[in-house]
C-alpha cells in the first residue's frame, strides 16, 4: 500500500515524489556563540561561505540546557555542560554546524514559548519542543520511565507494582511526542547533506517518522541504554513496531556487542532479517536499504572534568572534605536514584565488609551521592526508601557518636563538590544491576588523575603516583574496558564485599598501574572520539544514498523506504517488443510461481489462456523458451503438455527437459543425497508442531510449507520457520546441501543447484550449437537467475550487442534491471511478443489485450 500519494509509480521510482528535499525555511544564522565546550568554534554568522556548511541536528529527549526563572518570571538559560549532547560537539568536524532539538527540563507557559524559542535559537542553536504537561507525564514518566526503561534493562513486565504493564494510551503519547519531534526536525533539515543524530530510547519511533517525510535524510540513532535479549524484548506488544522504526536509520549504534547482538537477534527472529559482516561492518538489508550497526561505547569530556577540578570552589571543598574525613578511608558511590543502580545491594555489601573486617569500623566511610531524579514515581520512591532504610540500619549497627559509616547525600550536588569527592575517594564502586554504559568509573579515573593545580591542593608531588581503585558491576557497559577493576556480580553480596576489601588493601603500586592503564583508555576514548567515530560511520553508511532510487511504501509502522539501483526501472513493453522484433535468436526464461501465476493464488495451475500464449511463443522458431521452477517434475510438466516445444526446468534446475519429446536431464554433479535422511525427521517434527504445515518431497530435496492455507497464525509459522532454518543450517553445516527460506517455505536443496544454472546451461548449449543468441528475456523472483544472467553477459557467452532484459515481478530490491508490477503485466508482455511473432494480426492482439485488461 502506498502511503504517500504517487501519481505514477514510474515517477516515484525516478524520484519524482514527496521524498525530494522539503522546502524548509533556512535557519537564521546564529548571532552569538558562547563557546562553552570548544574553543575552536569558528562560526561566523556573517560568513557567506557558511551557507554551504553541512549541519548536524542532534535530537535528544532534553536540550543541553539549564533553565531558571528569575524574580521577574523571565526564563534564563545556560548550557548544561554535563550534557553528552553538548559535549559530543568536540568530535564533530569543523565544517559542520551543530543544532539541537529537544524538550526543556521545565514547563514554559504557552504565552512565553515563542519568545523562548527565538532566544534559544539565537543564543544556543537550540530548537525547543514544548510538550503539554499531561502528555509529558504520559510520554516520559509513563511510557519511557515506567514501561520502556525497566524493559530495556532486562526487567520483565511481570506485575503492575511499578506500573510497567504495556498501556496503549501511554504508547500513543510516546508516538505523538515522537511525531512532534519529527515536525521540528523536518522544519530544520535543509537538504540531503544534513545529518540527523537521534539519541536514546525516548525517540525510537523517530527514525521511521523522519524517513517517511524525508526519504533520503541521513539518519543515525544511538542507544545509550541497554538492548534486552529477545526473550524479554518480545514481550512488548509494540516490539516489532520499534524494530521496524529503528531500521529506518542508516546507522544504529550500541554501547556494547551484547546489546547489538540482542538487537540483531530480535531483527532476525521477529522480522526474519539476516545480518552480515561486510568489510569489518555489520549490515542488515532492509528492503534494499543497508542499515549499518556499530558498537561504540560512549565516553567522558576530559576538558569539562579539568575545568571542574580547577574551579576555585573545588579546592575549597577538597580541603573541607579532607579535613572532615581525616584518617578515614573514603569510598565513593555516585548514582542516579534508580532501581537498576543496585544501591541497596551495594550497602548490603558494605555491611558485610564491616562485619567481616571489624578493623574497618570507625575507619571506613562510604559517601553515596544520589543524583536527583527528573520525576517522581513508585520506583524512585522505592529506591530512595531502600537506600535510606538500609543506610540507617547499618549506621545504627556500626556507627557511634561522631561516626557514621554511610553518608547519603540526596540533594542537588554542585559539580565542584562532586569533583572534590571524586578526587579524594580511595575507591569508587558502581554496583548497578544493569546500565548501558555508566560513565561514573571513567569520571572517577579522570578526577583521580587530576590537574597540576589540584595536585598542589592534594599535596601530590612529582614523586607521588596517581592512583585509583574501582569495584564495578559486570553488568554495566563500561566494565568491559576496565581490565584493572574488580568486576563483580552485584547480587553476590559476599563477592562485592570481598572486592571492596581487596580494593582497599591494594598496594599503591598496583593501584597506580591499573589507574594508568585505565586513564590511557578513558582519556583516548573520550566523548570526542565517540562522536567523531559515530559521525564517520554515519557518513560511510550514507555514502550510497545518491546511487539509488527510493520509494516509500506501507502504512504506519510498516512504512519502509525501498531502495533500488539507479538503473532499475519499469520494463517498457514497447521497448522489449521492438527489440524482440529486430532479433533472430531469442532465449526466454520464465519463472513460474509469482511470474506466471500470482504467488497468493489458490489455483496453482496456469490458465488455458496462459498456456496458449506460452505455446505461441515457443512455436516461433526463433525462440527457445524455458519455464524455470522450483517445483517437482510432476505434475508440473503435465500442466504444459500441450506446449510441445517448451523447455522445462524443475527442482531449481536439477532437472531439465528441452522439449516435450526429450528426456529429462539431471545435474550430474549432484550425487550425494544422504542429508535428506537428516532433514526429513526434523521437518516432520515441525509439521507436528504447526498444524496445517506439510512436507513436499522432491527427488533432489525437501520443502516444509507453512501457513499455506492460513491454518495457523502467520507469525507463529514464520517464527517456527526461522527456527527450523537456523536449526537445519547448523545440522547441515558439513553437508552438500543448502537451506533457504522464502515465500512460506523452508527448503533444502543440493549445493550448487539454482535457477541460475538453467540459464548458464541453456545459453552455453545454444552457443555450442552455433546459435548466437541476440535477445534474452528473464523474468522471475529468483535473484540467482539475474546474477547468472549478468555473468553470462559479461563472460562472453552473449555478444555485446545482445538485447538483455532481466525483470522482477513486483517492485523490490533486486539485481534485475527492470520490474513489472504483477503477473497481469507479465501476461501482457508475453502477448505483445506473441503478436510481434507474427502469428496474430495486430487487430486480434489489440482486441485480446483490451479484453484481458
Ligand atoms: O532519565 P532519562 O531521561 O530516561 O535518561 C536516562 C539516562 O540517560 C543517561 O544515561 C544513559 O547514557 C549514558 C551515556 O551514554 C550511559 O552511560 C548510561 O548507561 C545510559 O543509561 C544519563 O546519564 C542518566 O543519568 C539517565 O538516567
Amino acid at each position: 500500500m502506498v502511503l504517500e500519494p504517487y501519481f505514477n509509480l514510474f515517477d516515484a521510482i525516478r524520484g519524482v515524489n514527496s521524498s525530494s528535499p522539503q522546502s524548509s525555511r533556512a535557519l537564521p544564522r546564529v548571532m552569538n556563540d558562547p563557546r562553552v565546550m570548544s574553543d575552536d568554534d569558528d562560526d561566523d554568522p556573517y560568513d557567506s561561505s557558511s551557507e554551504d556548511r553541512r549541519r548536524l541536528i542532534v535530537v535528544a529527549s532534553f536540550l543541553p540546557l539549564n533553565a531558571q526563572q528569575d524574580d521577574s518570571g523571565k526564563w534564563c538559560f545556560s548550557y548544561d555542560e554535563d550534557s553528552i549532547s553538548l559535549q559530543l560537539k568536540d568530535g564533530i568536524s569543523h565544517d559542520i554546524d551543530v543544532f539541537y532539538v529537544g524538550s526543556l527540563p521545565v514547563h514554559v507557559e504557552k504565552r512565553k514559548q515563542e519568545q523562548v524559542s527565538v532566544e534559544l535559537l539565537e543564543e544556543f542553536k537550540c530548537f525547543p519542543i514544548f510538550i503539554p504537561p499531561d502528555t509529558q507525564k504520559q510520554y516520559y514518566d509513563g511510557f519511557c520511565k515506567q514501561y520502556l526503561w525497566p524493559l530495556i534493562h532486562y526487567m520483565m513486565p511481570m506485575n503492575s507494582a511499578y506500573g510497567n504493564h504495556f498501556d496503549e494510551q501511554l504508547w500513543r503519547a510516546y508516538v505523538s511526542v515522537n511525531a512532534k519531534y519529527t515536525d521540528k526536525v523536518i522544519e530544520l533539515i535543509n537538504d540531503t547533506e544534513d545529518y540527523v543524530w537521534i539519541h536514546d530510547y525516548h525517540l525510537m519511533a523517530l527514525p521511521l517518522f523522519l524517513r517517511r517525510r524525508h526519504h533520503r535524510c541521513k539518519l543515525g540513532f544511538f542507544l545509550h541504554s541497554p538492548f534486552p535479549p529477545f526473550e524479554i524484548y518480545k514481550t512488548q506488544p509494540i516490539g516489532v513496531h520499534i524494530l521496524k522504526a529503528l531500521l529506518n536509520s542508516d546507522l544504529i549504534g550500541f554501547q556494547t556487542f551484547e546489546y547489538a547482538h540482542h538487537f540483531l537477534s530480535c531483527c532476525s527472529q521477529m522480522l526474519g532479517l539476516e545480518y552480515e559482516f561486510k568489510n569489518g561492518y555489520i549490515e542488515i538489508e532492509y528492503f534494499g536499504r543497508k542499515v549499518s550497526i556499530t558498537i561504540l561505547p560512549s565516553g567522558i569530556h576530559m576538558g569539562r572534568l579539568h575545568s571542574s577540578l580547577n574551579h576555585p570552589s573545588s579546592s575549597v571543598k577538597v580541603r573541607e572534605i579532607r579535613e572532615k574525613f581525616k584518617g578515614k578511608t573514603l569510598i565513593l558511590g555516585v548514582d542516579d536514584l534508580d532501581i537498576f543502580k543496585g544501591i541497596g545491594l551495594k550497602l548490603l555489601a558494605i555491611e558485610q565488609l564491616l562485619l567481616k573486617r571489624p578493623s574497618l569500623r570507625g575507619k571506613l566511610v562510604v559517601v553515596q551521592i544520589l543524583n536527583p531524579p527528573k520525576r517522581t514515581g513508585r520506583d524512585v520512591e522505592e529506591a530512595n526508601r531502600e537506600t535510606y532504610l538500609t543506610a540507617e540500619r547499618i549506621n545504627e549497627k556500626f556507627g557511634y557518636a561522631g561516626y557514621k559509616p554511610i553518608i547519603v547525600i540526596n540533594r542537588p550536588t554542585p559539580f565542584y563538590e562532586k569533583a572534590a569527592y571524586f578526587a579524594l575517594a580511595e575507591c569508587c564502586i558502581v554496583n548497578a544491576v544493569r546500565d548501558g554504559m555508566n560513565l561514573v568509573p571513567y569520571m572517577y579515573i579522570a578526577y583521580r588523575q587530576g590537574t597540576p593545580e589540584m595536585d598542589e591542593v592534594l599535596h601530590i608531588n612529582s614523586d607521588s603516583l596517581h592512583t585509583s581503585a574501582l569495584v564495578v558491576s559486570e553488568f554495566i557497559g563500561c566494565s568491559l574496558s576496565l581490565s584493572g577493576a574488580f568486576r563483580v556480580n552485584p547480587w553476590d553480596i559476599n563477592a562485592v564485599a570481598e572486592a571492596l576489601s581487596s580494593a582497599i588493601d591494594m598496594p599503591v603500586k598496583e593501584k597506580h598501574l591499573s589507574h594508568d592503564i585505565h586513564f590511557r583508555h578513558v582519556s583516548s576514548r573520550d566523548v570526542a572520539y565517540w562522536a567523531g567515530s559515530f559521525m564517520q560511520n554515519l557518513e560511510r553508511s550514507c555514502i550510497n544514498h545518491h546511487a539509488s532510487h527510493c520509494l516509500g511504501l506501507g502504512l504506519s509502522f510498516s512504512f519502509r523506504v525501498m531502495s533500488f539501483p539507479l538503473n532499475y526501472s519499469k520494463l517498457s513493453i514497447e521497448h522489449v517488443v521492438s527489440a524482440y522484433e529486430k532479433t533472430k535468436h531469442r532465449a526466454i526464461f520464465l519463472d513460474f510461481d509469482g511470474t506466471n501465476v500470482p504467488q497468493t493464488s489458490i489455483v496453482e495451475t496456469p490458465s488455458s489462456e496462459h498456456i496458449s500464449v506460452i505455446n505461441d511463443l515457443c512455436n516461433d522458431l526463433k525462440n527457445t523458451v524455458f519455464i524455470v521452477s522450483g517445483r517437482g517434475k510432476f505434475p508440473f510438466s503435465d500442466w504444459f503438455d500441450s506446449c510441445e516445444n517448451l523447455g522445462i526446468a524443475a527442482e531449481h534446475g536439477y532437472f531439465i527437459r528441452w522439449d516435450k519429446n526429450s528426456s529429462w536431464e539431471t545435474s550430474g554433479s549432484v550425487t550425494d543425497f544422504s542429508w535428506k535422511s537428516i532433514v526429513e525427521p526434523e521437518m516432520r517434527s515441525y509439521s507436528e508442531l504447526a498444524s496445517g504445515s506439510y512436507i513436499e518431497r522432491k527427488e533432489s530435496g525437501l520443502a516444509w510449507h507453512y501457513h499455506k492455507d492460513g491454518c495457523f497464525l502467520s507469525n507463529y509459522g514464520s517464527l517456527k520457520a526461522k527456527e527450523l532454518l537456523d536449526h537445519l543450517q547448523s545440522v547441515l553445516a558439513n553437508e552438500p546441501a543448502v537451506v533457504q527460506k522464502r515465500h512460506d517455505i523452508v527448503e533444502v536443496k543440493p549445493q550448487g543447484i539454482t535457477k541460475g544454472i538453467v540459464i548458464e546451461k541453456v545459453l552455453s548449449t545454444l552457443k555450442m550449437k552455433g546459435i548466437s543468441v541476440d535477445f534474452v528475456l528473464c523474468i522471475g523472483d529468483d535473484e540467482n537467475m539475474f546474477q547468472s544472467m549478468s555473468r553470462q553477459a559479461h563472460g562472453g557467452v552473449l555478444s555485446a550487442e545482445a538485447e538483455i532484459f532481466t525483470c522482477t515481478v513486483e517492485v523490490k530490491p533486486s539485481k534485475a534491471m527492470y520490474f513489472l508490477s504483477d503477473t497481469n503485466e507479465v501476461k501482457s508482455l508475453l502477448q505483445g511478443l506473441v503478436a510481434a511473432s507474427g502469428s496474430e494480426s495486430k487487430e486480434d492482439y489489440d482486441e485480446r489485450r483490451e479484453y484481458s485488461s
